[in-house]
């Protein structure tokens, strides 16, 4: 589609730190996606998110997105901040994907809590000049952009999935079902990894 308008490419960024991944996270993309005629999504695991503690190895969530993101001929995976190692900043996944990206525009997708804390974000004032930001709607959370420069920062509505990968996790911890929370090949390799079990006998 590019190719025939001749505009420059656009990609979404979909962040996060994916402990699971989970139909919220995949509805926000597509919504993005199909509202700013992105070209494609990618979705980059965090390394180590400094803003979380107790997360599940980088590789299990690597393969989760990996898995939930394959069937979306648009959606694809990447590595870089799992790659860099350390903690995980926005702004050094931005200047990544730019450098290897050097012709495309960036839109990167954060949920209403996410948006909330961006202030506190490493390098914000950079941030701004690396991509446009879209803050999307989430249940439990009010959508505001008041007070973020208005150039960069558009919101959007999405439909309303009342999911978190806390709850995903805990559900399996108590030994409820996360089938049509996260895609089905999740719930799989959840119970083939033993992830989020109990540590309790
Ligand atoms: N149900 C949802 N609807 C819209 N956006 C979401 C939803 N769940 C997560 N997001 C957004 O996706 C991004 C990555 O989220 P993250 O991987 O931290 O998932 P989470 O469900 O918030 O995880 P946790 O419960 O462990 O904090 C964030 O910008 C977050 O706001
Ligand atoms: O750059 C930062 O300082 C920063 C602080 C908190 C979160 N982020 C990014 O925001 C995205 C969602 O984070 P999380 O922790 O809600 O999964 C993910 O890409 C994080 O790297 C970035």
């Amino acid at each position: 589609m590019a190719e025939v308008t001749g505009r420059r490419p656009r990609i979404g960024v979909m962040g996060g730190t994916f402990d699971p991944i989970h139909h919220g996270h995949l509805v926000a993309a597509s919504e993005v996606q199909q509202h700013f005629d992105l070209d494609e999504v990618i979705f980059v695991p965090t390394g180590e998110p400094w803003m979380k503690s107790d997360v599940s190895p980088s590789e299990h969530r690597y393969l989760m997105t990996v898995i939930a993101t394959a069937s979306n001929p648009r959606f694809g995976v990447s590595r870089v901040d799992i790659e860099r190692g350390g903690k995980t900043y926005t702004i050094d996944t931005l200047r990544d994907l730019r450098a290897l990206r050097p012709e495309a525009d960036f839109y990167f997708i954060s949920g209403a809590d996410a948006i909330a804390q961006i202030l506190e974000w490493k390098n914000v004032e950079e941030l701004w000049e690396l991509a446009h930001f879209v803050a999307v709607s989430r249940p439990g959370h009010a959508l505001s952009i008041s007070g973020l420069p208005a150039r960069r920062v558009s919101s959007l509505e999405v439909p309303a999935l009342a999911i978190s990968s806390t709850d995903c996790r805990q559900r399996v911890s108590r030994g409820y079902p996360v089938w049509y929370l996260v895609p089905d090949g999740v719930v799989q390799y959840i119970s083939k990894y033993h992830l989020y079990r109990s540590k309790q006998p």
